[in-house]
C-alpha cells in the first residue's frame, strides 16, 4: 500500500480537535449498545492520525490510544476523509516514528514472465498455498471481451495481434476486480506489459509491488508449451506466438530490468516440472508470508473523497487498519453503495 510515498506524518490529536461535518458519529455513539462508544467517553480519546503526502495527499491512519468499537472505526474514517483535513494538519506534527508496526501494507505481487512459462499455473498454486487473491490481466481482458464492452473488438484485435492493450483499460478493470475483492493481498498476472503500464498504474493507484516474480524460460519451452495448452485461445497459434515473443522482449523485458534494479524481482527456473517450480515459488512466498499473516481479516470498505476512491478497513481492538488510495476514478456503478 502507498508504498511508492513519499513522507509518513503522525499528528496526535484529541478527539475533540477534530471537526467534523455534523454531529451524527456523537448520536450513533449514544445509540450504540456499547458503553465506551457513548460521546463523553469519544471525547477523551486522542487519535493519533498519519497522513502520507505525496503529489496529492493520501490519507493513511492508524489509531493508537483507543479503545475502539469497529462501528466507530468506520464512522470515524469515513468522516475524517470529508473533514477539513487542514485544520488538523496544522496542529501537533508529532513524529515520523510512530508509524512503524501501525501502518499495515497492502500486499501486492506482480507476476511477469514470457507467455507461456507458466505462470497462470503457478498462479493457482500460490493462491491456494498463501490465500492471495489471483487478477491475471488477460483473462480480465477477455472476460471483458465476452461481456460485449464497447472495447470488446479493440481488445480482441489487440489480443490477436499479440499486441497491449491501452493501459487506461487494462488499469480500469484491475481496479475494479481489487475493489470488488476483500482480500489485501493481490496477485496481478501479466501486467505491467511495459513501462508506460506500470508508470500509469503506479501513478493512478500510488501502489507499488512488494516483489515480482520472473519465470526464467527459453522461448523454445514457451513455445512448446503453448501449442501444447489446447485451451482454444485465440493467440495460441504460431503466428500469434512470435509476435508475443517480441512484444516481450521488446516492451515488458525493460518493465522486469526496471523492478531488478530496485531489488525487487524474484526469479524462478521455470523449466523444470510444476512441482519444482512451485517449491521455488514456495520458498519465495514463505517469509513475505510469516510478515504478513498476522493481517486483519476485516472486510473492505470504500469510500470517496472529491476524485478519489479509497479502500479502507478495520479491525478494533488489536490496531489494524489499513487504507489504499484506488485513485482517481469515476464509479458510478458502486456510487450508489456508498
Ligand atoms: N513447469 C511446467 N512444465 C511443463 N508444463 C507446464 C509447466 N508450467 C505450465 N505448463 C503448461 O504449459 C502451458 C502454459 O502454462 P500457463 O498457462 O500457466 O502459462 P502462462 O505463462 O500463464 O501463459 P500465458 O501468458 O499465455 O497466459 C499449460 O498447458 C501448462 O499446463
Ligand atoms: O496487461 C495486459 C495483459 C494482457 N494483454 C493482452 O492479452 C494477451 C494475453 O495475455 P496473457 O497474460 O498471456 O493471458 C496479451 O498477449 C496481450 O495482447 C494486454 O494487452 N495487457
Amino acid at each position: 500500500m502507498t508504498k511508492a510515498c513519499i513522507e509518513y506524518f503522525a499528528l496526535s490529536c484529541p478527539y475533540d480537535m477534530i471537526q467534523f461535518d455534523d454531529h451524527s458519529i456523537l448520536d450513533h455513539g449514544q445509540a450504540s449498545p456499547d458503553s465506551e462508544a457513548n460521546g463523553s467517553s469519544l471525547s477523551e480519546k486522542k487519535v493519533t492520525v498519519v497522513f502520507v503526502l505525496g503529489e496529492c495527499l493520501v490519507p493513511v491512519y492508524s489509531l493508537t490510544s483507543v479503545n475502539n468499537q469497529s462501528w466507530f472505526m468506520g464512522y470515524f474514517l469515513a468522516q475524517l476523509i470529508l473533514c477539513s483535513m487542514s485544520k488538523i494538519l496544522t496542529d501537533n506534527i508529532v513524529s515520523k516514528e510512530l508509524v512503524g508496526e501501525l501502518i499495515v501494507k497492502f500486499v501486492l505481487l506482480f507476476s511477469l514472465c514470457g507467455p507461456g512459462s507458466g505462470k497462470g499455473t503457478q498462479c493457482t498454486n500460490i493462491v491456494e498455498h498463501f490465500g492471495y487473491t489471483h487478477l491475471s490481466a488477460g483473462d480480465l481482458l477477455r472476460a471483458e471481451k465476452e461481456s460485449g464492452s464497447e472495447n470488446g473488438t479493440m481488445i480482441q484485435n489487440m489480443i490477436k495481434e499479440g499486441k497491449i492493450v491501452p493501459s487506461e483499460v487494462t488499469i480500469k478493470l484491475l481496479q475494479r476486480a481489487m475493489q470488488a475483492n476483500n482480500n489485501d493481498k493481490f496477485l496481478i498476472d501479466g501486467f505491467p506489459r511495459n513501462e508506460e503500464n506500470r508508470a500509469a498504474f503506479e501513478s493512478v493507484t500510488r501502489i507499488e509491488p512488494e516483489f515480482v516474480l520472473f519465470f526464467d524460460c527459453s522461448e523454445e519451452v514457451m513455445e512448446r508449451r503453448l501449442l501444447g495448452r489446447n485451451q482454444g485461445r485465440a493467440d495460441d497459434n504460431i503466428d500469434t506466438i512470435r509476435k508475443r515473443f517480441k512484444v516481450y522482449m521488446e516492451s515488458t523485458l525493460p518493465v522486469i530490468e526496471y523492478y531488478n534494479s530496485k531489488g525487487k524481482v524474484r526469479k524462478i527456473d521455470a523449466e523444470k516440472p510444476v512441482e519444482e517450480v512451485f517449491e521455488a515459488v514456495k520458498s519465495v512466498f514463505t517469509p513475505l508470508h510469516e510478515k504478513v499473516k498476522h493481517r486483519s481479516n476485516a472486510p473492505w470498505n470504500i469510500s470517496r473523497y472529491r476524485d478519489r476512491w479509497f479502500l479502507w478497513r478495520i479491525k478494533s481492538r488489536q490496531v489494524v487498519y489499513q487504507c489504499c488510495c484506488l485513485g482517481v476514478a469515476t464509479l458510478p456503478e458502486i456510487s450508489n453503495q456508498i
